[in-house]
């Protein structure tokens, strides 16, 4: 039995990995870390948990944890892991940090783009970016420390991979338009994300600024070997789960100055997809949608090409705290101990 650790686990993420975990048959959840709740019982934080869950929350003492679990899941702010990690820690322990700590190789990048220093940047290049199905050989039962993704990046990503990859578009004309449901932004209260400010109203924010960004740029420079700069424009929906991307780029032309057809495309698509289980690419003119992955691991995707404009328009759809987060970071975690990548991920989504 693995034994986990979540430092965290009383926000959104974290109790998201409490909901999956007590239903894994190989792991057990034996610290339930918190800042604001210790000595609370957990289900009196999350009452979804009353009768599942008897133990009470700990405090988030890292190096304590390290000592007494196989794998540790850090499901708190920007800076909090890099702040606290030490080689001894990790000699100890793997770690799956669902924060961006160890997701940019790029330390300078990381601290222009969050705004904050650094504190372990010496761990950075040993982090493997745990996008499971781009990644997956890297992620081993040698790997100590991975960075699990963002939710709007996995969304971008998976979305837009395969045509990156087999350079079947301008990278440079990527325009990526994407849409979360509030929980998205964390448990903790902020005037934004009130209910008056979210409900009935749609916007965008971190216009050309979000910290995103970087991160959907370099894993798609990687695919397509490149530079590649895009826009990405993130919007909040009144909307508890998801995230919907859309995103744009022109096609490449065949060498007889036609477009690829629809079937070239998909084979595209099938070469990357057909055989992974979360991944699912929607049938000839069926568009994803949120409601169709919430609760499960699953990343919807479709496209299509407009004739009129030379452009494709690829979409993507996925629940932010599944495989957005907690769901991909247990996908992780199955990597690590060599279990079956699917282990306790079987959520059938719900609706409505
Ligand atoms: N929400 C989402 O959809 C996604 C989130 N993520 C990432 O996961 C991480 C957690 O996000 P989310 O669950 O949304 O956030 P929440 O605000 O809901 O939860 C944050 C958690 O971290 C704890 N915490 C807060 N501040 C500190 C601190 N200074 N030191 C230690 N622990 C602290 C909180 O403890 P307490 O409750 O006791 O105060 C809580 O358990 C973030 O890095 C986020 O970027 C990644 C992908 C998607
Ligand atoms: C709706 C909302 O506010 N979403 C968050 C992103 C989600 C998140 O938690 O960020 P990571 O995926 O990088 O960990 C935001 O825009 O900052």
């Amino acid at each position: 039995m693995i034994r986990v650790g979540i430092i965290g686990a009383t926000g959104y993420a974290g109790g998201e990995l409490v909901r999956i975990l007590l239903n894994h048959k190989d792991a057990k959840i034996v610290w339930y870390g918190s800042r604001s709740y210790i000595d609370k019982k957990y289900y009196q934080v999350y009452q979804n948990m009353f009768q599942l869950v008897e133990d009470i929350c700990k405090d988030d003492n890292l190096e304590e944890l390290a000592k007494q679990v196989d794998v540790i899941f850090t499901a708190t702010p920007q800076g909090f892991l890099a702040g606290l990690l030490t080689e001894e820690i990790l000699s100890q322990v793997k770690i799956v940090d669902l924060s961006a700590d160890y997701r940019i190789k790029d330390v300078a990048t990381y601290e222009k783009w969050y705004g904050i220093e650094h504190k372990s940047p010496q761990f950075i290049e040993e982090a493997v970016y745990g996008l499971c199905e781009i990644n997956r050989d890297k992620i081993t039962e040698k790997t100590r420390l991975v960075a699990n993704p963002g939710c709007y990046t996995t969304c971008s990503i998976l979305t837009a991979y395969p045509m990156v990859k087999e350079g079947m578009i301008d990278v440079n004309t990527l325009i990526v338009d994407a849409k979360s449901g509030t929980s998205g932004a964390g448990r903790g209260a902020k005037v934004p994300n009130l209910f008056c400010e979210v409900n009935e109203n749609m916007k965008a924010y971190g216009v050309a600024s979000h910290r995103h960004t970087p991160e959907i740029e370099e894993q798609l420079g990687y695919a397509g070997n490149c530079q590649v700069t895009i826009n990405f424009t993130p919007h909040l929906v009144p909307m508890n789960r998801g995230i919907l991307a859309t995103e744009y780029a022109t096609l490449k032309r065949k060498p007889d100055g036609t477009l690829p057809t629809y079937e070239e495309v998909k084979a595209v698509y099938d070469k990357y997809y057909a055989n992974e289980k979360f991944v699912r690419v929607l049938d000839k003119g069926s568009c994803p949608e949120t409601k169709w992955v919430e609760g499960s691991n699953y990343v919807d995707i479709n496209f299509v090409i407009d004739e009129r404009t030379g452009r494709i328009i690829m979409m993507g759809a996925l629940d932010n705290l599944v495989k957005g987060a907690a769901g991909q970071a247990v996908q992780n975690m199955n990597l690590l101990f060599g279990l079956p990548e699917s282990e306790g991920l079987e959520l059938v989504p719900c609706f409505p």
